[in-house]
């Protein structure tokens, strides 16, 4: 014999209740011999509960009453619930006349939900010729008088299901009510939320059945709710150790009290999903695997309540009162976490019981509120319990590292004492990401980063592709999902929680959207995503406003824009110390020498305590390619430069690079990389453009552009023979001082000289150092282009991405 379990949402609706009646019809005609237990269909126990609610605060009840009567018969006309229908009303009468009910009546309306769904269930299997026999469970299943939470009375409710089935000879489909029971006064007493699992796993114990089919509309249990962490795997078999581990710590497929008369009988479960009949589903039996499972498992209604107060500390028998007053009320204490240092205590208790815990201790700490002992107890209400199971202590600070990196910051923590199970208290508005990142972390599957992108031009818009293009290889190699969720311009944005596909660029044209970057933050929570990235490809000065709110609300930061390191030390002080206290990280490889590692460098210099001289070189690939190819070619200024604006070397205005902004910017930021507080003012520059045409707008000094060659082919001319021209930048002095010399020039050397020698747009950095004495270290290579920028930047998101 085997038990068939159906819940509610199996049977919510028409062609649920088809399915159920197909599976039960066809196990028949296979000739194998089951019972059938079924919950209230859908959401009805709810339903009745609420309607009980208004009954008795004398609200108008009638009109949901109605509505619930309807949803029962509404796919189903032949089938007739008046004995029902008519206890209900006269229970709601009753209830919204007296204005109150006692936890009996309210037995006597829910067990109504369970007795529809199996009196229309067997009607269904009699029409198709089925030998299907109503089961009412409060004939067969005694219990004591404990309303809501009835014990069964086992013997009693054996002998009585034994002496029923005995009655039909196998070839009967019992279809049973699930959930409820009576005691021995007849009156109807119900087994507990969940109580149809623990009704068939009862059944199963008494007729010692070969296997307890529970069919949901799951295929099986997960690593963790599927609805909340799409990554969720199925777990194919468990122990029922380890089920009722989950089952405790609110894997709610399961219920703790279904699991004990299975291991008693040592009969398999197998949860099974109704909507897809091809899945085998998990299977739990006492077969212990040598590697345990490990489980994600949430209790959601819950709340936190903390007892705080001075007299608290080292006091005996505190915790003692605490649990006897609160046993008293039958109010269940799930979770404890006691701070000495603290003076406090927190539990975690069921949400609809957390007003009544508070009420009770206030009264039973009366006294020490009055001498002070007591300062405040106080209820957490929005919160949650993750509880990872079967996770060992020895590798919990991976997913906790995780958690904090996300800004989700545990209220308690508990682990049990075996080292195998650990519980987090959490915000419920952090719930959904907290599991996504925990799963991540402890199932080592693909870790998912989700990027802002702002600024999608020349650099911008070359990594968007470059990304797209890369996304798979990168998941596969290192486990990296990069989910692009947002890209904006200076005016507009486009979202997609799932992440941009190729046709962004057409999106952001016709959809785009104005914006500012509190939308970003809050489609980021709103849609709990975590491993957040921002980058700016902006060559923005009021974008860098954004760093400060973007990192407090948990985004790491990569730019190739180099204006945030090159405002004041002030703001550049106050970044860091914002990223440190929200532990976040800020990298821009590409603002000095674009793709080349020379920040890395430098850094890693300077931090293992090489003494940095002086850092000399080309330091812009616009400008060395201006200067490379105007030396060597007979060709005019302006078409030469024009040449690098097209090439993408220049900055979105190549007046910025011709003015010598942006090398003074790049000798800047890397001073500033050696602790040297310079601010902006201080960098020496020799500006290249003539001052009358320094102002307007960038459009008309593109068209003046030939204006400049006569000034430059008069100073090509007048160098010494066999040189050439060379805009460097220039970093020395005593570095170990506050300030260093910051020199940004155009210069003549030899053309057999190493900076003569630099060809195209390349970039040449010479790192003189005290210990490499008067040989630079020197990083050369191309300083400027989109493509080479975005593989930099693209660096940068992959460093942060695969940090732990
Ligand atoms: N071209 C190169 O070789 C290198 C460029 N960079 C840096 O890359 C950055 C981007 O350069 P390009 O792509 O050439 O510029 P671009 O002008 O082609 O693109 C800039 C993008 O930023 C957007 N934008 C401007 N202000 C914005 C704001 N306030 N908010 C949001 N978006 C805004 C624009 O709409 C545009 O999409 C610059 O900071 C530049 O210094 C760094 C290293 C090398
Ligand atoms: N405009 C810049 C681009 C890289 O930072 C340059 O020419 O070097």
């Amino acid at each position: 014999m085997k038990i068939l379990k159906f819940g509610g949402k199996s049977l919510a609706n028409g062609k649920g209740i088809h399915t159920v009646v197909d599976i039960i019809h066809d196990k028949v005609k296979n000739g194998e011999k089951i019972t059938v237990v079924l919950s209230a269909r859908g959401n009805s126990t709810d339903e009745l509960e609420e309607i009980l609610e208004k009954a008795s605060k004398n609200e108008n009840y009638k009109d949901q009453l109605n509505a619930f009567k309807n949803y029962q018969i509404e796919d189903f006309e032949n089938t007739n619930f008046d004995s029902e229908f008519n206890t209900l009303d006269k229970l709601f009468e009753g209830v919204s006349l007296l204005g109150d009910y006692s936890k009996r009546i309210k037995d006597q309306v829910l067990s109504q939900g369970e007795v529809i769904s199996a009196k229309l269930v067997t009607q269904l299997l009699q029409k198709k010729n089925i030998k299907a026999n109503f089961t009412d469970a409060r004939e067969l299943i005694k219990t004591d008088e404990q309303f809501g939470e009835a014990q069964p009375l086992n013997d009693l409710s054996k002998k009585n299901v034994i002496t029923h089935f005995q009655k039909y000879n196998g070839s009967t489909v019992n279809v049973v009510t699930g959930f409820i029971a009576s005691n021995t006064k007849k009156e109807t007493t119900t087994l507990g939320r969940n109580g149809s699992n623990y009704t068939a796993s009862l059944l199963a114990n008494y007729l010692e059945a070969e296997e307890l089919q529970s069919y949901t509309h799951v295929n099986g249990i997960y690593t963790a709710n599927p609805d909340l962490v799409p990554g969720a795997k199925k777990i194919e078999q468990l122990s029922f150790n380890e089920a009722n581990e989950l089952a405790y710590f609110g894997a709610n497929i399961l219920h703790a009290k279904t699991i004990i008369p299975l291991i008693e009988k040592n009969i398999p479960l197998r949860i099974l999903n109704t909507f897809d009949r091809d899945s085998e589903g998990t299977v739990i039996t006492s077969e212990v695997r040598e590697k345990g499972i490990k489980s994600l498992s949430v209790l959601e209604n819950v709340a936190l309540i903390n007892l705080q107060g001075r007299g608290l500390l080292g006091k005996v028998g505190v915790d003692a009162r605490i649990f006897r007053a609160l046993a008293h009320k039958n109010i269940n204490v799930s979770f404890i976490s006691q701070g000495s240092s603290e003076r406090g205590i927190g539990f975690v208790v069921n949400a609809d019981k957390s007003k009544e815990a508070k009420d009770v201790l206030e009264q039973e700490f009366e006294a020490d509120f009055q001498k002070h002992d007591v300062s405040a107890i106080s209820i957490e209400d929005e919160v949650s319990v993750v509880s990872i199971v079967g996770q060992d202590l020895s590798t919990f600070h991976k997913p906790y590292n995780a958690l904090i990196k996300n800004q989700i910051t545990p209220l308690l923590f508990n682990n049990t004492v075996n080292g195998k199970n650990v519980s987090l208290v959490v915000r419920k508005a952090q719930l959904h990401r907290a599991l996504n990142v925990i799963h991540g972390e402890i199932f080592e599957i693909s870790k998912k980063v989700n990027l802002a992108i702002f600024g999608h031009g020349l650099v911008g818009g070359t990594l968007i592709d470059q990304m797209l293009q890369s996304a798979k290889q990168i998941e596969k190699r290192k486990n990296i999902v990069l989910n692009i969720f947002t890209v904006a311009n200076s005016k507009k944005v486009v979202f997609d929680k799932d992440g941009i596909d190729t046709d962004w660029k057409a999106k952001i044209d016709k959809e785009g959207k104005s914006y500012t970057i509190e939308d970003i933050i809050k489609f980021a929570d709103e849609h709990h995503l975590e491993n957040l990235i921002a980058i700016d490809n902006t060559a923005s000065v009021d974008f860098t406003k954004n760093y400060i709110p973007l990192v407090t609300h948990g985004f790491d930061l990569v730019s190739s824009n180099k204006v945030a390191n090159t405002l004041s030390f002030d703001f550049y002080k106050e970044l860091r110390a914002k990223l440190d206290k929200n532990q976040k990280q800020y990298l821009y490889e590409t603002n000095v020498g674009a793709g080349l590692p020379l920040i890395d460098t430098i850094k890693l210099l300077h931090l293992s305590g090489e003494n940095i001289t002086r850092i000399k070189g080309i330091f812009s690939g616009s400008l060395s390619y201006l200067f490379n190819t105007f030396s060597s070619e007979e060709r005019q200024f302006s078409e030469v430069l024009q040449e690098a604006i097209d090439k993408g070397f220049t900055e979105p205005d190549p007046r910025e690079d011709l003015c010598g902004n942006d090398v003074a910017r790049k000798l800047l930021i890397l001073a500033r990389e050696l602790d040297l507080s310079n601010e902006f003012e201080d960098v020496s520059i020799q500006n290249l453009i003539p001052e009358y045409l320094r102002t307007g707008e960038t459009s008309s000094f593109l068209k003046r552009l030939p204006e400049l060659n006569e000034v430059y082919q008069k100073v090509k001319e007048e160098q010494k023979p066999g040189c050439v021209l060379r805009y460097i930048g220039d970093l020395w002095g005593d570095l170990s001082q506050q300030k260093g010399n910051l020199d940004v020039k155009l210069v003549s050397v030899p053309k057999s000289s190493a900076l003569g020698q630099v060809k195209g747009s390349d970039s040449i950095f010479e790192i003189y150092t005290e210990s490499y004495g008067d040989q630079p270290i020197v990083i050369q290579g191309a300083g400027a282009g989109a493509a080479v920028t975005a593989r930099g930047v693209f660096g940068d998101i992959l460093r942060l991405a695969d940090r732990e």
